[in-house]
């Protein structure tokens, strides 16, 4: 007997094939980071295995995407060898009705802005909890900044009106590091009314590499969701 999955699961895996279903053979992909984008990841290497999917290489936007890709079989590349990225799947963590985006809760919003603003079509998979009316709702916007300067980027984070704190580590003392080898600032501002401006703002101050608020960045949401007890995929574009 199969154990019952559990409905956000259920949403994030039908939300991950919807996506990998968009990939065509002889794509450049995006694999985006996180629990989500880790199905459609999945998926993918489905697809490159069955023989449905052929010449397909990947550029991952982390140290997690790059071992799911090894681990699904889906062959690697680097932006230093490709031209261009056809399309790029990756997660949100709130997702706003003018689809922008507050990304990193993984801290690898930086890789992953990279990735995600190169590719031609960048699609974004979340379940539909990742919904707000306005960004900052729920989510700290994360800010990955390089260690020498994070005390004073959480005290001009401070003049902003923001909350800065240091993100730590589970089942580690200290802070979180990146795959950059930094630090993860999360900045709490409720209701961000202008997140074009906040983005700017805050990847101008010295010691930021780059914040979470992806702006107009993505035409194409997809959201996972449980209608009646069934799952469905919603597109918002
Ligand atoms: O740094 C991580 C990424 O931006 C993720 O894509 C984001 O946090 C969403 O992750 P999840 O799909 O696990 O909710």
């Amino acid at each position: 007997m199969s154990a019952e999955v559990n409905p956000t699961t259920l949403m994030k895996q039908q939300v991950g094939k919807a996506a990998s279903d968009r990939v065509q053979s002889g794509s450049i992909v995006g694999l985006g980071t996180g629990s989500t984008t880790a199905y459609a990841i999945q998926y993918i290497g489905e697809r490159l295995k069955s023989g449905e999917l052929k010449d397909i290489v990947g550029i991952p936007t982390s140290f997690q995407a790059e071992v799911l890709a090894r681990q699904y079989g889906i062959p690697l590349t680097t932006l230093d060898v490709v031209d261009h990225i056809d399309i790029a799947i990756d997660g949100a963590d709130e997702v706003d009705p003018q689809l922008n985006l507050i990304k990193g809760g993984g801290a690898a919003h930086t890789r992953e802005k990279i990735v995600d603003c190169l590719a031609e079509q960048f699609i974004v998979v979340v379940d539909s909890s990742k919904l707000v009316d306005k960004l900052g709702s729920v989510f700290a916007v994360p800010v990955e900044v390089l260690p020498l300067a994070y005390a004073p980027v959480m005290r001009a984070i401070e003049k902003l009106g923001g909350k800065p704190e240091l993100r730590m580590g589970v089942k580690k003392a200290g802070p979180v590091i990146t795959d950059q080898g930094n630090m993860v600032i999360d900045a709490k501002f409720d209701n961000i009314d202008d997140p074009a401006g906040l983005e700017k703002t805050l990847n101008n101050i010295p010691g930021v590499l780059e914040n979470g608020l992806f702006v107009g960045v993505t035409n194409l949401v997809l959201v996972g969701e449980v209608i009646d007890g069934k799952p469905n995929v919603r597109e918002i574009s």
